[in-house]
């Protein structure tokens, strides 16, 4: 269908008021004049077909940028000579009063809400205020607010709220209240505003909490804590099916070193894991082990210390949970907790809320008709909530992101007595100078069983060899490595092309690369930096491509409910940063595109991993800026041709530039520079975490 757009070089045309002259908010209603001219410029065919989809309508002239655009420019320094906050686009308003969207990206400068009551409140506030669960809510604008009266004010500590007066004025436009997260800029004018914790989609621009009254002067109350869905509520208990190259995981070289290794596998069946576990094993339609799992399986069974590399999506989770289950089985021990602690006997690590949530899944799906008893814990998530859900019955298995596990031993909530099973996944990253801290404050722990007495074993798709060398202190010493194909390779059915495309046409050059695409369902878009994740989703929804984000900007919900939104291919494509370059397994991934390149080489492995899983094919497009992605180039030409990808030229220009650099010595120095870049990006994503 052709896209109406509005002619907006004549505002008039779409009736738009003046500053100061914009309608409440309670007067804006579906029979209001501005609608119908809106309706009546769009025509109703094309507005039900965007509102349909939730989709954008844009004013494409220059005069009305849309917001993302405009936040673009201002945030590039480019100049603008649209500055009016206040142009308010067709899809906006009509969230404002229909205020439904579900997720999806909204944009543009909201609604302008006055009202005055007899409580000498006050509030004037440029911003949607919509309800979006995946999607953003974009807008900025001005808040002015003055207020009286009680408050409800959260309390974070006993996890409910308390009336507290409160009065004065507060001139904020964007800011930060208690329990929000938000970002202001000066006095009397703002821009961002806040999201609340709850998932709501975002208020921006608004004025403070404390000082925001509506007409019958209730107080706002802060959303309650997130409680996340129950693991066991989940639909679908099946994983991604075996592709067509499965089979070829068999002809895989494998190395094992170590003292006395147990012998591999070659079944689910010859592996002697208990009959439960296959029960499981085959409704989740498991019939054939991947190399991973037949030498994981038996080593682990064996009591034996193991750090494991295998290709992405090569089942490298079951391997580990798998034997665990069994060895909990078979030498079941009683469960200690009470209502103030509990002592899981497994500790599971990994570095993203969305990983241990998937992890934990899979521990629920192997574990089903037994007595084991799963435990989740990560970050943006009631702690009261988790806390009872861990101490009402205990928890055999307790899988956590390192920052909420923290949190919980530091209150004395979950001690480690009585660990006998520790898994780092992703290991490498857990032992990177980022997460390196905590891990160590947890294997330190007073309450931690020793090297000796406890089992502990490491997996990932990368393994420096400096990260290598580092956990092998955390294991015992007859420990036994094994390394599936070459450690820290490409998956060979990852289809990987390399173009090259400079920082301003990356975003003509994506949607050209979209557009190729027969159909993008299943697309991933990583880019570096959380704002850039929100601009491309929004220029992607914009040009009709529904996407929704996932980066550590958002509230915790929002995030799940993009992955959710995602998977539902409810949104055909995902734009993400780090958060999202690890672990995820999510079917009908067809396409990532790097639209900025990491500054590792093992980050792009893990991130072209989110395709081709299991024998099936993927593809991945990166677009290599030589400004900025030279440091990248030999190493990224050396994982190219591990997996029989073809190199392109100006790669090779751009590493013959990088090694001829007279601060680069080496191979190694490269890398070493890099990591630490790298390290320093990530943890900005994941300070939130
Ligand atoms: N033997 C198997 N038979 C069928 N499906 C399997 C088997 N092993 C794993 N899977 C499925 O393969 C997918 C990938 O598994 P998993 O997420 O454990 O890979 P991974 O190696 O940990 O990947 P990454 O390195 O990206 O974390 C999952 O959907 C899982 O359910």
């Amino acid at each position: 269908m052709e896209e109406t757009v509005v002619n907006s070089s004549d505002p008039n045309k779409i009736n738009q008021p003046a500053v100061g002259e914009w309608k409440n908010n309670e007067n804006i209603s579906s029979n209001d004049n501005y609608e119908q001219n809106i309706v009546e410029t769009l025509n109703d065919a094309t507005l039900n077909y965007h509102l349909e989809r939730e989709s954008l309508i844009v004013e494409r002239q220059d005069h009305y940028l849309s917001t993302a655009e405009l936040r673009y420019r201002q945030d590039n320094g480019c100049s603008s000579e649209n500055t009016q906050d206040m142009w308010v686009s067709e899809t906006d308003l009509k969230n404002h009063y229909d205020n439904k969207n579900n997720s999806g990206y909204r944009k543009g400068t909201g609604g302008y809400n006055k009202s005055n009551n007899g409580n000498n409140s006050h509030e004037k506030s440029y911003g949607n205020d919509s309800t979006s669960n995946s999607g953003h809510v974009r807008g900025r604008g001005r808040g002015r607010g003055r207020g009286r009266g009680i408050i409800k004010r959260y309390d974070e500590e006993n996890e409910s709220f308390r009336d507290e007066y409160d009065s004065g004025i507060n001139n904020h436009g964007g800011n930060t209240a208690p329990g929000h997260r938000g970002r202001g800029r000066g006095l009397n004018r703002g821009r961002g505003g806040r999201r609340d914790q709850s998932g709501s989609g975002g208020w921006y621009g608004n004025s403070e909490d404390g000082h925001k009254k509506n007409e019958n002067d209730k107080p706002t109350i802060p959303k309650a804590p997130y409680i996340p869905p129950d693991i066991e509520s989940e639909e679908s208990i099946a994983g991604i099916e075996a592709g067509l190259n499965f089979d070829k995981y068999n002809t895989i070289e494998v190395k094992v070193s170590g003292i006395n290794p147990p012998k591999s596998i070659t079944s689910f069946h010859s592996s002697g894991l208990r009959t439960i576990l296959l029960d499981n094993l085959s409704n989740c339609n498991f019939a054939t082990t991947t190399p991973v799992q037949n030498y994981a399986i038996p080593i682990i069974i064996d009591g034996r210390d193991l750090m494991a590399s295998a290709q992405t999506g090569s089942g490298k989770t079951a391997a580990y949970v798998l034997p665990i289950l069994h060895n909990l089985l078979k030498q079941p021990t009683q469960l200690i907790y009470d209502e103030h602690h509990c002592e899981p006997h497994v500790v599971i690590i990994a570095p993203t809320r969305e990983l241990v949530s998937q992890i934990s899944e899979c521990v629920w799906k192997f574990s089903k008709g037994t007595d084991i008893r799963n435990g989740l814990l990560y970050g943006g998530t009631s702690v009261y909530h988790q806390k009872s859900k861990i101490l009402q019955r205990g928890v055999h298995i307790l899988t956590a992101t390192p920052g909420r596990l923290i949190d919980f031993v530091e209150k004395g909530i979950v001690t480690f007595s009585s660990v006998k099973f520790f898994v780092l996944d992703e290991a490498d990253r857990m032992l990177d100078m980022g997460f390196k801290p905590d891990i160590e404050q947890v294997l330190t722990n007073s309450t931690m069983p020793s090297i000796e007495s406890r089992q502990t074993v490491m997996f990932s798709a990368t393994f420096p060899s400096e990260i290598q060398h580092m956990a092998t202190s955390y294991l015992k010493s007859d420990y036994i490595f094994v390394a599936v194909g070459e450690v820290g390779g490409a998956c060979k059915d990852v289809v990987q092309t390399v173009m090259e495309v400079t920082k301003f046409k990356k975003k003509n050059a994506l949607l050209d690369v979209i557009k190729t695409m027969e159909n993008c369902q299943g697309t991933i878009v990583f880019v570096e930096r959380k704002k850039v994740a929100d601009y491309t989703a929004a220029y992607l929804s914009e040009v009709d491509f529904p996407t929704t984000s996932i980066h550590g900007a958002r509230e915790q919900p929002e995030r799940e409910q993009a992955l959710r939104d995602f998977k539902t291919n409810k949104m055909k494509i995902l734009v993400a940063t780090a958060v999202a370059a690890r672990g995820l397994d999510i079917k009908g991934v067809n396409y990532v595109v790097n639209f900025d390149l990491p500054k590792t080489v093992d980050e792009y492995v893990h991130r072209i991993g989110r395709t081709g899983r299991l024998g099936n094919a993927g593809k991945a497009i990166s677009f290599f800026d030589p400004e900025s992605d030279g440091p990248l180039a030999p190493e990224l030409i050396r994982i190219l041709k591990q997996a029989d990808q073809e190199v392109p030229s100006f790669l090779n220009d751009a590493a013959e530039r990088i090694l001829a650099s007279p601060a680069i010595d080496n191979f190694n120095d490269i890398r070493t520079n890099v990591d630490v870049t790298s390290n320093l990006v990530a943890a900005e994503e994941e300070e939130e975490w």
